[in-house]
């Protein structure tokens, strides 16, 4: 149940708000909307196109929060409702965009004006009413690690400061532009400067996130079961994907390519310190991931083969992973990120914050969800027609 005596890091009681989300429905605004349903006073107006991801917060109307949650579909492209939204709130949070690697390379102007041109509106919106902004932006504004120009047997790539990614002094290096795959991180990175500057010469409270590899359930899709067959999400779902069809698990040029990941619902604690303690976060670009769960992106593929076959009780292909190359997985002007790796430094001073679950565990529970959602729709999609007499 939402408490009322909540406080904030300062210790001061925490008073309720309206927090206009937009992006509501996605994977981070699902788990965000439990939370702040579940463990707050707070009452949130959630914007999206789509709402099936939160539909178990919206209905039936009994339920405890019914009153402070209200959804409103809309698509902020070209819907005048949107200011209005932003003036009712006290604080907006901008999670809308297309986020999914698949589409950077493929339909890269849809990807810069979402990103970029589509949340402009809504920076300007809450710096002409006075309302504080929090925006969602990506650890990819950062591209490719210093170490990664360094020769291969170069000792220096072992030196923290070629590869651990710090908002105040890393640089962001993107690849050359026919390497469309950077067309979200430079707009993203764009949005930031223009929240920036908004900050700097017109006062905008606001705060930037940059999450890193966020995971968990409900996160993009399952082809072919509740997204296009044809569709390409990100990693977890797309080796949820192979293991719930027991097809090998591609590694998109052998997947040497390292991540760090962190479990959803930790990820989801810093925001809301980021909602309740305004005067430790304004103006702060705050990194937020869990630098403890790094690994390869083959690492990954074969930690996930041995969860899923504890948590299935289906024994491993014997062949669980093939190697792919990224023109034929991605198409032409697929580029990666090499590494990446958080400096907590920051969100660490100012909240406090800290990430607690490892690979493992949250791997365990996000598969299990993964295995209770699909298999059984897995099974019937693929079985074989019965035969009409
Ligand atoms: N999940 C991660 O690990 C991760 C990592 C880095 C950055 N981010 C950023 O966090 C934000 C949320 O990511 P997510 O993983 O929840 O993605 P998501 O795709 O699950 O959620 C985005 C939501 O925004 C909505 N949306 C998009 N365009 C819209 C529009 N024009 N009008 C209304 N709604 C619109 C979509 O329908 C979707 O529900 C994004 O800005 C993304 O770039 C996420
Ligand atoms: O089936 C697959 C899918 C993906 N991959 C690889 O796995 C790695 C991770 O891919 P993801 O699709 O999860 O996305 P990335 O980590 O590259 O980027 C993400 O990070 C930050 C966010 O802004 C976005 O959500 C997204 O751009 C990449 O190296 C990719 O090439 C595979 O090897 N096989």
């Amino acid at each position: 149940m939402a408490s009322s005596n909540r406080v904030d890091l300062g210790g001061n009681p925490i008073k309720p708000i309206t927090i206009c989300m937009i992006g509501a429905g996605g994977f981070i605004g699902s788990h965000l909307c439990e939370k702040l349903m579940a463990e707050t006073p707070h009452k949130v107006l959630a914007l999206d196109v789509y709402n099936d991801k939160i539909k178990h917060l919206l209905e039936p109307d009994t339920l405890p929060w019914a009153d402070r949650i209200q959804f409103h579909r809309l698509n902020i492209k070209n819907d005048s409702r949107l200011e209005s939204l932003i003036r009712m709130a006290d604080l907006t949070i901008n999670l809308a965009a297309i986020c999914t690697p698949a589409d950077y390379n493929t339909r890269p102007l849809d990807t810069i004006y979402s990103n970029f041109i589509d949340a402009i509106p809504v920076v300007k919106y809450c710096s002409g009413n006075n309302k504080r902004l929090i925006h969602f932006s990506t650890c990819e504004v950062y591209g490719k690690t210093i170490g990664s120009f360094l020769p291969k047997d170069s000792p220096l790539r072992q030196d923290p400061s070629y590869y651990v990614l710090s908002e105040d002094t890393s640089p962001c290096i993107f690849g050359p532009i026919e390497k469309q795959r950077w067309s979200y991180a430079c707009a993203k990175q764009l949005i930031e400067r223009l929240i920036y500057a908004e900050g700097a010469e017109n006062g905008l409270d606001f705060t930037i996130v940059r999450p890193f590899n966020w995971i968990g359930p409900r996160m993009d899709f399952i082809p072919g079961i509740d997204g296009p067959s044809e569709g390409v999400p990100r990693v977890l779902a797309c080796f949820s994907n192979n293991l719930l069809r027991r097809e090998p698990l591609k590694l998109v040029d052998g997947g040497q390519s390292q991540r760090t990941f962190v479990y959803i619902k930790d990820a989801i604690e810093a925001v809301l310190l980021m909602i309740e303690n305004p005067s430790r976060s304004n103006g702060q670009i705050f990194n937020v991931g869990n630098p403890n769960n790094e690994v390869t992106v083959k690492q990954l593929a074969e930690m996930m083969t041995e969860v899923y076959a504890k948590v299935s009780g289906e024994p491993s292909l014997e062949t669980p992973t093939i190697d792919i190359s990224s023109e034929e997985f991605y198409g032409v002007g697929y580029d990666d990120s090499d590494k990446r790796i958080p400096d907590m430094t920051i969100i660490n001073r100012q909240l406090g914050w800290n990430p607690k679950t490892s690979l493992w565990d949250l791997l365990e529970s996000t598969l299990t969800y993964q295995h209770r959602t699909y298999a059984e729709a897995i099974k019937q999609a693929t079985a074989k027609p019965a035969a009409s007499s």
